[in-house]
Order: structure tokens, then sequence, then C-alpha cells
């Protein structure tokens, strides 16, 4: 093998897919002298259930947010569908159904309230919006507490309303920041259907998750991030690679060290 140029290392640029569900090259982003996102690349292919796993600040919610178009990045590029994420801002907003946070929710409204508010944000008539928010607060178990503000909802409940909120227009693309959170195992096996079934007619889900189980148990794909870049990307076969997809990532990502540093904790010892 010969000594590498400055050029070997760099990877060539193949250009972006415009058949994939979600294509990126190039993605970069930084915080004051904090690089969030360096040079990401990833196709995501359409009716895949992709996650996107990585260790706390690796720079998936960074990602999520400049696909999505809510946040400017400093360079690169993005198509979903085919359409150029900032060139045609409003088309991809269209396409896709985005996960609010809790935060960024109008909790003072209803559960039902919500959901209707949302569809006819997205362009829906009332009446089909009613119907959609009755269907979907009935399959994410949270027909009892269509009536009650959202404010009152629990933590788990309120995902649950965030998530329905982002499926009512019936998005081709769901990006979905860490969905299962503080969900509970029936819900969650529910939502797990819900979006399994909404991938396998088409459409396309993302979430990047922490739980490494539920990655290998629903998606068909993942990719690794550290630091601001794709460490491994594939179906979750290709990157699991024989082992156990959590075996793995920690292989990939590093960082495990000796519990044995904080021998002052001692049990709780006095
Ligand atoms: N608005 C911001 N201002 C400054 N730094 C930021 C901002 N948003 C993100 N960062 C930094 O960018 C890096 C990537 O953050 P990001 O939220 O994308 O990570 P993440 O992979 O989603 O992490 P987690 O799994 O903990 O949610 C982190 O170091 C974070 O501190």
């Amino acid at each position: 093998m010969g000594v590498m140029s400055a050029n070997d290392s760099m990877p060539p640029i193949t250009p972006l897919d415009a058949s994939a569900a979600v294509s990126i090259r190039g993605l970069f982003k930084q915080f004051e002298n904090k690089i969030a996102v360096n040079g990401l690349a990833l196709d995501i292919p359409v009716g895949s259930f992709y996650g996107l796993v990585g260790p706390n600040g690796a720079g998936k919610t960074t990602t999520l947010n400049m696909v999505t178009g809510l946040l400017v990045p400093d360079g690169g590029a993005a198509m979903i569908l085919g359409h150029d994420v900032w060139r045609d801002v409003n088309t991809v907003k269209r396409m896709i159904g985005v996960m609010p946070q809790p935060s960024q929710i109008f909790d003072r409204l209803t559960g039902l309230q919500l959901l209707v508010y949302a569809g006819m944000l997205r362009g829906m008539k009332r009446a089909e919006a009613v119907k959609r928010a009755n269907d979907l607060l009935k399959a994410f178990d949270l027909e009892a507490s269509a009536n009650v503000i959202v404010a009152d909802y629990s933590a788990g409940m309120t995902k649950k309303i965030c998530l329905a909120s982002a499926m009512i227009h019936s998005p081709r693309v769901l990006v979905l920041d860490e969905p299962f959170e503080s969900v509970d195992p029936v819900s969650s096996a529910n939502l797990r259907d819900i979006l399994i079934e909404y991938a396998a007619t088409g459409g396309t889900v993302i979430v990047s998750s922490h739980v490494m189980s539920l990655v290998e148990k629903m998606c068909t794909h993942v990719a690794v991030i550290n630091r601001g870049q794709v460490c491994a990307a594939g179906t979750v076969e290709q990157v699991a690679a024989g082992e156990d997809l959590e075996e793995r990532f920690l292989q990939l990502v590093g960082g495990r060290h000796q519990a044995a540093q904080l021998d002052w904790l001692d049990g709780g010892a006095q």
C-alpha cells in the first residue's frame, strides 16, 4: 500500500441521490468553536425505517434540524425526495412530518384541538382533520384524554400527541427525534406497529434513538453518528456485522471507561 496523500484521505464526493427519501452530502454546522456536524453524508432509501444512533452530542438533532429546514447549515447539501431542502423549503416541508418537541406545542389546547389545528395548518379541511384526529387519538390510546388540555398530559402522553401531530397530514417522510422516550412499553409497541405499517406502505421513517434494542427490532437500516460524521451505515444486519447492535455501537464509538474511576462513590459508604 502506498503512502496516502491528502487527496486519498478525502472520500470522493458522490452526487446527491434524487431517488432517495433523504440524501445528504458534506453537511456542516459549527456553533462558535464547536463543530456539531462535520461533512456528514448519508442516503436514506424510500420505504426504509432508518435509525440514527450516536452518543450524546454526536450531532443527530443538529443534522435532523438542518435536513428538515429548521436550521440553516454552514455548508453541504440535502435533498428530500429529489427536492433541495433550502432551495425548495416550502415543497419539502409539505412532504415531511416532523415531531415537535413538547416545549414547541400549544399545550393550552386539548389533544383533539391540537391535532385538528396541526391538520388545518397543513391545509386540510376541518371535517377531514377532525376525522383523522379521532383516528389518531384512538390509535395512540389517547381517546379518553381527547378533551383534556395537553399541559395536563403525562410526559409519555405528550410525546404521543406530538407524534400524532406530525402524522395527521399523511407525510411521505416522518422525522422523529427520540419518539419512544418516556413512552410505556404497551404504547411504544402500538406506535411501533403504526410506524412499521407506514413504512411498509411506502412511507419513510427516520428516528433518532438511544434505545439500541428498539432500533434493532424495528429499523431496517441504521447509521451510527459520532463527532458529526457517519461512522457506519447500512442495513441493521450490515452494521451489526453478526454481533449485537449495542456491542457493535460501543466498538464503533468507543468511550467506555472504568467505573472504578469513581471509587469515592463506593456504594454510598461514609
Ligand atoms: N444551539 C446550539 N448552540 C451551541 N451548541 C450547540 C447548539 N446545538 C447543539 N450544539 C452542540 O452541538 C453538538 C451536537 O449536538 P446535538 O444536539 O446535535 O447532538 P445529539 O447527537 O442530538 O445529542 P443527544 O443524543 O444528546 O440528543 C453538541 O456538542 C452540542 O452541545
